[in-house]
């Protein structure tokens, strides 16, 4: 049995435009989704996903019943959650040359579903490396990376940057512009997140901004205007002591920057009631700056505040249902240790596939 986890991540800048080759900064936080991996005698794959629900309904797996998974939703929807995970698998068999390997599988998250923090990359990256550990291969966090960006391509119909799972893999903050993808030094952000309740659809909404992008000259340069505040934005952090507190002018051009590139993302159409509602609380709440973090459309925003005020102010906020400081997490992907009271198998609430 092999255990790994990798971290969520929040943008500091960037989202959206990183598809079309913009640069964007993400920052892993110290959320993490953790995937228990044990190699099985046969060719099946049998996947418990404890916290896995779509919009609102839980999906109930039995794994007694044979292939099929016997559900409380359509099959595609099924699929469509359990594409990452299949894709995962695919990638450690390429990997390992073991294309009949077969797994049971659990995965356990403290990331928010579809809420901008990047869940499927931490999902993808720990599942790729627990998986390969399990078959005796080794690879580097950077080929991690490299094989979970696959995997989201894939499972998103090539539509993904390599930033969230770049970024996952590798911790800390890093910068991505298309096939450049680099780790960079900066220093302790007071991240804090607001969190509707909701989610996004990622596909969707990274389309809606293609199609704006391709009809409306002013939406392509709206893109590209938001690379400018990442490049100024980045030029911000590599002035700074990476291992000093962040000095309060740094926090007040980054926060200035980061209204910039909320504003930005609004107009592109990815924004949502309650996510503007939360990046306004957070502003008179006295955070140095708010926007949204990830694909949005629902989910969560990411505010700078050192103080507690933030959280105080988004926890009143109506249309917030959680708020919470958010350390950068300076681990990417890691090997954890395996439980001693083992239980890994899949119980009932476990689908079985054969490969
Ligand atoms: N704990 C989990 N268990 C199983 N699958 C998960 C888990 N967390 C995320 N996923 C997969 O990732 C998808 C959400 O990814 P996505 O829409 O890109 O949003 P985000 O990456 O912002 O969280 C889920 O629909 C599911 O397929
Ligand atoms: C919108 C996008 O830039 C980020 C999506 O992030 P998330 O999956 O919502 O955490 C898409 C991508 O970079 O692949
Ligand atoms: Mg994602």
């Amino acid at each position: 049995m092999t255990v790994s986890s990798a971290p969520g991540k929040v943008y500091l800048f960037g989202e959206h435009a990183v598809v079309y080759g913009e640069p964007a900064v993400p920052c892993a936080v110290e959320r993490r989704a953790t995937v228990t991996v044990s190699l099985r005698d046969d060719d099946h794959v049998r996947v418990r996903a404890e916290d896995l629900s779509l919009n609102g309904f839980t999906v109930e797996y039995s794994g007694s019943t044979g292939d099929r998974p016997d559900v409380n939703v359509p099959a595609p929807l099924v699929e469509a959650a359990m594409g990452y995970i299949d894709a995962a698998v695919e990638q450690a068999r390429d990997a390992a040359d073991a294309p009949d390997a077969g797994f049971d599988i659990t995965v356990e998250s403290d990331i928010p579903l579809g809420a901008g923090l990047g869940s499927s990359a931490a999902v993808v990256v720990a599942g790729i490396d627990a998986a390969t550990r399990e078959l005796g291969v080794e690879l580097s966090p950077r080929e991690i990376a490299d094989r979970a960006y696959k995997a989201e391509y894939e499972v998103q119909d090539g539509q993904a940057s390599r930033a969230d799972t770049f970024c996952s893999a590798m911790g800390g903050a890093v910068r991505v512009e298309g096939d450049d993808c680099r780790t960079i030094d900066a220093p302790a952000l007071p991240f804090v997140i607001g969190f509707d309740g909701g989610a996004g659809d990622t596909g969707a909404l990274v389309s809606g901004v293609r199609d704006l992008r391709e009809q409306y000259d002013f939406a392509a340069d709206t893109v590209s205007t938001i690379g400018d505040i990442v490049r100024r934005g980045e030029a911000l952090l590599a002035d700074a002591d990476p291992d000093a507190d962040p000095e309060e002018a740094l926090l007040d051009e980054l926060g200035r920057f980061m209204n910039f590139n909320h504003g930005l993302l609004e107009a592109l159409g990815v924004s949502s009631r309650s996510l503007d509602s939360m990046v306004w609380a957070a502003r008179e709440a006295g955070a140095y700056g708010a926007k949204l973090t990830g694909a949005g459309g629902g989910g969560c925003i990411v505010a700078l505040d050192p103080t507690p005020e933030t959280q105080t102010g988004l926890r009143f906020t109506p249309g917030c249902e959680d708020a919470f400081r958010a350390e950068l997490a300076t681990e990417g992907v890691r090997l954890e240790e395996p439980p001693t009271n083992a239980d890994s198998t899949a119980g009932d609430d476990s689908v079985e596939e054969s490969s």
